[in-house]
């Protein structure tokens, strides 16, 4: 018996800075899924290593990886799924570029939670799930809830379904540029820091994602750019006219 599910990719049609919190920033931004980018993530059986058993090409050790550390997250509320992984192996075909903005590491994170949730038939709702998964990353909060596009604010775990046309996304992401989050999170800090006001704020978060992208620069609609940019300038040469920058980068994207 297997089972198996889509790890969306995600892009943020918009990031801007509204303040600190201790060493994390709270965003206002637009998570918008990529349907033609995913990941695909199965518990199969045949396990025979009697331990837990984590198969796919990934830059990490096991350990770092946000699905182990999302396994023994749920295990401290679910014990029982500690003698299931030692049977069953968790399987991920990876499409998702890495250290790319396309939360690749918290969408694969998320869907683990929810396949365990549904597996295990734990009944936690969205908002328990979102909890568990925040500890991992800020970005998984988004995940859980599976929206096509969301309004996320806070440090990513304040996640709003946002109502619009489904999105049809290209992304483009350099292969020889991985850009660390944390690193360009304290350049802005350092070099760029600023605040989006509340009414800037308010007027984005009621806008539809394309008349977003018509309205601001690739500058004006990622805080993060810039400081991307200063830590990788090699970014320059990809930046197009109608192309967009996905969370912390690499990636640019543009809507079709
Ligand atoms: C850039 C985004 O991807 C936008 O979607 C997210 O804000 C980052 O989400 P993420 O990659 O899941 O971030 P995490 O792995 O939780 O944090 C990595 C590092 O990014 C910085 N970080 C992350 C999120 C946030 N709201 N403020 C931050 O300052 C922190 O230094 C943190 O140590
Ligand atoms: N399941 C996973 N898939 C991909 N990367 C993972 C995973 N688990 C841990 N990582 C590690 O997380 C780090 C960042 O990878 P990730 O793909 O999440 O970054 P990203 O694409 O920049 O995401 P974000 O949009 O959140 O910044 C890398 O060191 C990567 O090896």
């Amino acid at each position: 018996m297997q089972v198996s599910m889509k790890s969306y990719a995600k892009v943020n049609i918009f990031l801007k800075i509204a303040g600190k919190r201790d060493n994390y920033h709270e965003i206002v931004s637009r998570f918008v899924r990529v349907k033609n980018l995913y990941d695909e993530i199965s518990f199969t059986p045949n396990n025979d290593t009697n331990e837990f058993n984590l198969i796919g090409n990934f830059g990490c050790k096991v350990e770092d990886n946000s699905i182990y550390k999302a396994f023994l997250e749920l295990r401290k509320y679910c014990p029982k799924i500690d003698a299931f992984f030692r049977v069953y192996n968790i399987e991920v075909k990876k499409n998702i570029p890495e250290f790319a903005g396309l939360g690749g590491g918290s969408s694969n994170a998320a869907s683990f939670l929810i396949l365990a949730n549904k597996h295990f038939n734990l009944y936690f709702k969205k908002n328990k799930l979102a909890k568990i998964g925040a500890k991992i990353g800020a970005d998984v909060p988004f995940f859980i809830y599976e929206y096509d596009s969301a309004n996320v604010t806070g440090i990513g775990e304040i996640v709003e379904e946002f109502k619009e046309e489904s999105l049809n996304i290209e992304v483009v992401t350099p292969s020889d540029i991985k850009c660390h989050t944390g690193k360009i999170f304290n350049c802005f800090r350092d070099e760029f820091y600023k605040e989006i006001t509340k009414d800037e704020s308010k007027e984005l978060l009621l806008m539809k994602s394309k008349d977003i992208l018509n309205k601001l620069s690739i500058e004006q609609s990622n805080d993060l750019y810039m400081p991307a940019v200063t830590q990788y300038p090699a970014l320059k040469e990809y930046a197009k006219k109608n192309w967009y920058f996905s969370g912390s980068g690499s990636s640019f994207f543009k809507v079709l």
